[in-house]
């Protein structure tokens, strides 16, 4: 069976973070694996705190999965800190995974900080480089490409600039422009639109942490970048469509179990 594994923080309402990517890997049929970096006391209305975890927990676990069991795709998600950011890049760098999905997680829903402001340039310098896609919304490609976006346009320039930091490729995510949320990827040489219909609903949290967990689980399986992404994109448009009314705030997206039988 293919592996995955999960680099993010801990989200104890369950739509976000380590859960939202957990069951997304399995809802695709790959075996997840967890390395938490941060704990989040959490719901569908707010963060009430966090706890960021250990340097030398967070080395610990991610060394722990690779040394013995092996990991065909990495997602990372929330890194809290500076010193979160390069205790994983460093873990990047000795292991080398085939394929690291980078989502730049900054400000949740209900606008916390999730990471500390004066670590981007960290995530820019240190992760970008070693991820084979990063995954920004509108407001982080906003803060990674130092422009405005303000229209679909603009996110073709954005992308220009932050595929020159570093990773493999860049999809941009539309769903906070007005409009059908048409998500940007880009490799360096191509631009592809990946088209998407909006769902009138407040229930999307946690949809890029499942966004990314699925293109991981979809690459894992062996699929090409650009499937993995289409596919994806399914996936995360049939999530919000059918996504729970559960909790007073944003709801989280409903993930489906699309494999049946042996995997081998
Ligand atoms: N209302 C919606 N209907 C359909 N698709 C949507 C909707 N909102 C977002 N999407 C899609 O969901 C995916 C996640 O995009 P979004 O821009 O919400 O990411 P995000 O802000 O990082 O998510 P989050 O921070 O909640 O995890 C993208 O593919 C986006 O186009
Ligand atoms: C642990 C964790 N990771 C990521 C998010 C982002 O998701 P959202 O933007 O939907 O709040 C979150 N809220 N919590």
């Amino acid at each position: 069976m293919k592996t995955a594994l999960t680099i993010a923080g801990s989200d104890s309402g369950g739509g976000a973070g380590i859960q939202a990517d957990l069951k997304t890997f399995s809802a695709l049929g790959v075996f997840g694996m967890s390395a938490i970096t941060a704990i989040t006391a959490q719901n569908t209305v707010e963060v009430r705190s966090v706890q960021n975890i250990d340097l030398d927990i967070i080395h610990d676990q991610i060394s722990a999965v690779f040394e013995d069991i092996g990991v065909n795709a990495v997602k990372i998600g929330m890194l809290g800190t500076s010193g979160i950011i390069k205790t994983v890049a460093k873990s990047l760098e000795k292991y080398k995974p085939e394929h690291t999905i980078l989502d730049p997680v900054m400000v949740s829903k209900g606008g916390h900080h999730l990471l500390e402001r004066n670590a981007v340039a960290d995530l820019n310098e240190f992760l970008l480089p070693l991820s084979s896609l990063v995954t920004p919304n509108i407001p982080e490609a906003e803060i990674l490409s130092g422009l405005k976006i303000h229209s679909e346009p603009d996110m073709y320039l954005a992308c220009r600039e932050i595929i020159d930091k570093g990773p493999g490729a860049v999809l941009i995510k539309g769903g906070h422009l007005d409009g059908d949320p048409n998500d940007l990827f880009y490799d360096g040489k191509q631009f592809h639109l990946i088209k998407g219909e909006r769902v009138e609903t407040k229930n999307v949290h946690g949809t890029g942490c499942t966004l990314s967990s699925a293109i991981a689980a979809n690459l894992a399986k062996g699929e090409n970048m650009l499937t993995a992404i289409e596919n994806a994109k399914d996936y995360i448009t049939t999530a919000i469509a059918e996504s729970l009314d559960i909790g007073q705030g944003h709801g989280p997206a409903h993930h489906f179990h699309q494999f049946y039988g042996h995997v081998h």
